[in-house]
C-alpha cells in the first residue's frame, strides 16, 4: 500500500488501527471541542499573500532554538502515552525525530522514562516538559531526571492547574493507562509509580523555585494572554510557547494562531515566541513564522504517525511537513524562514 501523503491521510491511517477510546483521547478536545476545530480553521482563514521572483535555489529551513539546532521548524510537541499508539512509544518517536533533526519535547507522561528515550535514539535533541507537581522534592527529582537524561530545556506547562473536561474519555471511561503501560517518570526512589497531580494552585513562585533549582533554560507553554507574556520575562522564562493544548484544557480560548500576534508584540523580541495547536500542512507553519513565531510545535500529527508505521510514520510525517514548508517558502518568493514579515499573510476584517 502507498504510504500516506499528508497528515490527514495519517489521521486516517491511526484511526483505522486504533482502539477508539484511545483514537479519541488522541483526537479529543475539552468541552464542546470549540477551541480544537478554531486551531485548524484559524489558519485556514489566514491567507497568503506571496511574492514572486525572490527564492533561492535552495531555500533556508533551519532554527537554532536555546542552542539546540533543528533542520526546519516543526518541533515534536509534548503528547503523552506514546505507547498505546504504537509498542516502541516514545523511543521510536525519538528515534525519528534524531533522523529528521529537529527537537522532541518529551512528556512528562511519557510511558517510557525520560532516560530511556535518549538512550534509544542518540543524537536526539530532547527538551522536558513539566507538570510542576504539588510535592516540590518529586517535581526536583523529575527536573534531575531530565538534566540526567541531556535534555536541552525544561518545558513547564502552564495551561493546565486542573486537567481538562473531555466528553470523549468520559464516554468511554478512559481514566487510566491499561495494564502494563505507566507513566514511567512518575517513578519514586522506591520504583513505585506516583499518579500525575496537577497543581491547581500553581504560580509564578513555582516558576522562580524551577529557577532557582536548575541552570536549564526554562520554556512556558500554554500561555495566550499578551500580560502573561510580558510578566514571564521577570521569571527568567528563556522563551514562551502560544498554545492552547491543542484545545484539550480551556475551551473556547482564541487559536493559538490567533493569540500568537499579541504575544509576539508584548516580548518585542526579547524572547522566542513558539506556538502549536492546529498545524498541519507547510503553510500553517509559514503562517505561523510570518506573524513572529520562532518555530511551531506538532502534536496529534506526530501521534498519527506513530500510530500508523511507529518510527517511520513519524519521520514520514516530520519529512512531509518539511518538504511542505520548503515548497511554500519557495512559491511565496522567500529565501530563509528567517525572512518572512507579517505582510505575507492577510487576516481576515
Ligand atoms: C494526546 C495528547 C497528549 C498531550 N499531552 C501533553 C502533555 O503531556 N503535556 C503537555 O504539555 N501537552 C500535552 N499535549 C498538548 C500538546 O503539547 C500540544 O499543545 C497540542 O497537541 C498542539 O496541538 P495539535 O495536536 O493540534 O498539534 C497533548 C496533546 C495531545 C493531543
Ligand atoms: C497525562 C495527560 C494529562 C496528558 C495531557 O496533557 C493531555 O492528555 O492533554
Amino acid at each position: 500500500m502507498r504510504p500516506p501523503s499528508s497528515v490527514r491521510e495519517f489521521e486516517a491511517a491511526a484511526r483505522a488501527r486504533l482502539d477508539p477510546a484511545h483514537y479519541d483521547y488522541f483526537a479529543g478536545g475539552a468541552g464542546e471541542e470549540v477551541t480544537l476545530r478554531a486551531n485548524e480553521a484559524a489558519f485556514g482563514r489566514l491567507a497568503l499573500l506571496p511574492r514572486v521572483l525572490g527564492g533561492a535555489a535552495k531555500p533556508e529551513l533551519g532554527v537554532t532554538l536555546l542552542g539546540d539546532r533543528a533542520a526546519a521548524p516543526v518541533l515534536v510537541a509534548p503528547t503523552a502515552f506514546h505507547r498505546l499508539a504504537h509498542p516502541e512509544g516514545e523511543k521510536a518517536t525519538a528515534r525519528a525525530a534524531a533522523a529528521a533533526e529537529t527537537i522532541m519535547i518529551v512528556s512528562m507522561a511519557s510511558t517510557v522514562a525520560v532516560g530511556d528515550v535518549a538512550a534509544a535514539a542518540p543524537g536526539a535533541r530532547l527538551w522536558f516538559q513539566l507538570y510542576v507537581q504539588p510535592d516540590p522534592a518529586f517535581t526536583e527529582l523529575l527536573v534531575r531526571r531530565a538534566e540526567e537524561a541531556g535534555c536541552g530545556a525544561l518545558v513547564v506547562t502552564a495551561d493546565s492547574p486542573v486537567r481538562g473536561r473531555r466528553d470523549r474519555d468520559e464516554r468511554h471511561g478512559f481514566h487510566d493507562l491499561p495494564t502494563g503501560l505507566c507513566c514511567e517518570n512518575m517513578r519514586d526512589e522506591t520504583g513505585r509509580v506516583r499518579p500525575i497531580e496537577f497543581s491547581p494552585a500553581i504560580s509564578w513562585e513555582h516558576v522562580d523555585r524551577l529557577r532557582d533549582m536548575t541552570s536549564l533554560p526554562i520554556v512556558l507553554k500554554g500561555v495566550l494572554h499578551p500580560a502573561d507574556a510580558r510578566r514571564a520575562l521577570g521569571h527568567g522564562v528563556s522563551a514562551l510557547i502560544v498554545s492552547n493544548h491543542g484545545g484539550r484544557q480551556l475551551d473556547t480560548v482564541p487559536a493559538a494562531v490567533e493569540a500568537l500576534p499579541g504575544v509576539v508584540e508584548a516580548v518585542a523580541g526579547t524572547v522566542p515566541v513558539l506556538l502549536d495547536g492546529g498545524v498541519r500542512r507547510g503553510t500553517d507553519v509559514l503562517k505561523a513564522m510570518a506573524l513572529g513565531a520562532s518555530a511551531v510545535g506538532v502534536g496529534r500529527p506526530v501521534v498519527w504517525g506513530l500510530a500508523a508505521d511507529g518510527e517511520r510514520g513519524v519521520r514520514r510525517v516530520l519529512d512531509l511537513l518539511r518538504a511542505e514548508v520548503e515548497d511554500a517558502l519557495t512559491l511565496c518568493g522567500a529565501r530563509s524562514v528567517h525572512d518572512l514579515g507579517a505582510d505575507l499573510v492577510l487576516r481576515p476584517c
